[in-house]
């Protein structure tokens, strides 16, 4: 079908929302068309020729509004029935960094005729309607307001929810008043109409959520969370996170950047990407959920010496891994792995996890064989390990300086390529790094390393396995030192490490009695395992540090559940690679669409 009005045409394909005409931005004349997939507008010379063309992937466009509308700094709409204003996604480099910033591009369209505007707005809106079919509708947003440097009501309000507003996203905020409130609605209250919920904070926050909406999928599908045998249930919601914390390394290792208006154009767009989980117990109870970083012996150590230095701010971590270097500790343990199938990938195969990554859709096909979309993923899900033969358990005895699980690459500011820089955020498996006992420098070495592009795993005494489960004991002769250390502290009223909340309440607490309280019981106990390189007495055991929380346990197993969860992400855009993809489509579509539109 095809029509011819005042000079201009336009038509639509039988199959197609296909769109074209003359459109006018400042009075420039351009040829815009519609594909259904992309939008895109062509400045034309005064000899018709095409000069510079943009083009906007439909599944990125965030709005569409009649007249000439403005939303930064406020919003103001100017009501001319020729023109149409396109909201939509713009990248802008990160200085150089790996991920991309997203920011709100805006452009008005001036139309010969109202016919023509009206026609314009209908089918992008159609197009929106048909290409982004997990575009949220309503959200439920939980506030952290002391995360961070406590602005996460002000980021919130100042340059989240205009761009909600605009999207037609309708949300319902709850500002927390208390540690594990987010944890406990997503447990107990009506969740009905929401399409995800949103996490204003840093990682402490994010995990509330985690915890939160595993417990309750769990809950409604009838499942034991305690028992590591079982196949969780995938959470039906999506997560976003619009970081507003101290840490954000979660945000930073599924979206690339720290950038509160990058995350919610992830979340308006409907982004969905797939997350592995770890979930960790001891004998037969779920003791908490990890995405991002398991570790025994330094990196617990740091976050033991760092609880007793809150008052520090961000600072306490370089603080007190300068401590842990100092105390130069090294543990016993039992590991022992599952091994996950080294065809599909490696630890060391120098492969990144990115946007679009092949490892993750294809361990998609592996773990939910009967899904064909994302959109019916859930209800196509079949259990993971029942259809994988389990294998066999390798076993490894020894003194380690750190025994890390990390089922994704956990890079963040510090470290841009992460702990384990070819991890995936989504293939069902995690990374075990085992880094034996060594000399100091030998470890400095390794940490120094996580700062460089040079290979940490590179060196003689450090090991990585890609693995699908993972069991750290005691050896038999370190069992009983560490009961009589751990009877220390469970005389202990505020058993710091027994209580896995503990964290959850910190903010509060602090902020109830001020930074100069006494010394807890719980941070002489954590004095006991790191008095500095004066120590007389080396303790026998450290303590796990699970996203940022000590765990009550030292003997634990862990298991990856693949892809648990969904966020409003895409993992990690690299910048080079979005360009090619962007030329190379619009090639396609010019060679398809552009012999009709001279
Ligand atoms: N209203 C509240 N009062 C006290 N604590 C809260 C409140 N809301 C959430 N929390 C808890 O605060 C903890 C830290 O929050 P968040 O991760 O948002 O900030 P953060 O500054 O990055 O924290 P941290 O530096 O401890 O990692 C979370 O574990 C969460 O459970």
């Amino acid at each position: 079908m095809s029509f011819v009005r005042k000079g201009e045409r336009y038509f639509r394909m039988e199959s197609d929302l296909t769109l074209e005409s003359s459109l006018w931005v400042e009075n420039k004349r351009y040829r815009a068309v519609l594909t259904g997939w992309h939008f895109r507008w062509t400045e034309l010379d005064k000899k018709n020729r095409d000069k510079r063309t943009i083009s906007v992937p439909v599944s990125e466009v965030v709005g569409v509004e009649e007249g000439r509308v403005e939303i930064l700094p406020q919003k103001s709409v100017e009501d001319t029935d020729k023109d149409f204003t396109v909201f939509y996604v713009k990248r802008c480099s990160n200085g150089g960094s790996h991920g991309l910033l997203w920011r709100l591009g805006r452009t008005q369209f001036s139309c010969l005729s109202r016919v023509l505007r009206d026609q314009w707005t209908k089918h992008l809106k159609a197009a929106l309607k048909t290409h982004s079919p997990l575009r949220p509708k309503r959200l439920l947003v939980f506030i952290n307001p002391f995360g961070g440097k406590k602005k996460g009501r002000e980021i919130y309000h100042s340059l989240v929810s205009p761009l909600f507003e605009l999207a037609g996203i309708s949300s319902h905020v709850i500002v927390t008043e208390r540690a594990n409130q987010a944890r406990d609605h997503l447990l107990k209250k009506d969740l009905t109409g929401f399409n995800g919920v949103v996490c204003v904070g840093g990682d402490g926050m994010f995990s509330e959520i985690l915890h939160g909406l595993i417990g309750r999928t769990q809950q409604e599908a009838g499942l034991c969370e305690d028992d590591p045998t079982v196949t969780l249930q995938p959470c039906p919601l999506h997560i976003g996170i619009i970081p507003a914390g101290s840490t954000d390394c979660v945000c930073f290792a599924t979206v690339g950047v720290i950038d509160p208006v990058t995350s919610a154009l992830h979340i308006i767009i409907g982004d969905s990407q797939p997350l592995d989980v770890c979930s960790v117990h001891q004998t037969s109870a779920l003791v908490r959920y990890s995405v991002s970083l398991l570790g025994y012996g330094f990196y617990g150590d740091v976050l033991a010496e760092s609880e007793k230095h809150r008052w520090m701010g961000p600072l306490r971590y370089d603080y007190s891994g300068t401590v842990v270097y100092l105390s130069n500790r090294s543990y016993a343990g039992v590991v022992q792995y599952l091994p996950a199938d080294p065809v599909l990938s490696s630890p060391r195969d120098r492969t990144r996890c990115l946007a679009g990554c092949s490892v993750c859709s294809r361990s998609t096909e592996r773990l939910f064989p009967n899904s064909s979309d994302s959109g019916s993923l859930y209800s196509s899900y079949h259990s993971q390990y029942n259809n994988d033969s389990e294998g066999e358990w390798v076993s490894v005895e020894g003194r380690f300086r750190c025994v890390s699980l990390t089922c994704m690459s956990s890079s963040n500011p510090r470290s841009p390529l992460g702990l384990s820089p070819s991890a995936h955020l989504a293939d069902g498996t995690g990374d075990l790094i085992l880094v034996w006992d060594t000399h100091p420098l030998g470890f400095l070495k390794f940490l120094y390393r996580h700062t460089s592009s040079q290979d940490q795993f590179d060196l003689p005494f450090v090991e990585v396995h890609r693995v699908k489960a993972v069991r750290f004991s005691l050896p038999p002769d370190k069992e009983e030192d560490s009961f009589a250390e751990r009877e220390g502290q469970s005389n202990d009223e505020e058993r710091g490490y027994t209580d896995t909340a503990s964290r959850n309440g910190s903010q509060q607490h602090l902020a109830e009695k001020g930074a100069a309280r006494e010394p807890t019981k719980r941070q002489k106990t954590a004095n006991s395992f790191l008095c500095g390189v004066c120590c007389s007495k080396a303790p026998a055991v450290s303590v796990w540090n699970c996203d940022g929380e000590i765990l009550p346990s030292t003997e634990i197993l862990s298991r990856v559940h693949g892809q648990l969860v969904r966020l409003y992400a895409r993992g990690i855009e690299d910048g080079a690679a979005v360009q090619d993809y962007r030329e190379e489509s619009d090639k396609r579509e010019r060679s398809c669409y552009g012999t009709s539109l001279n």
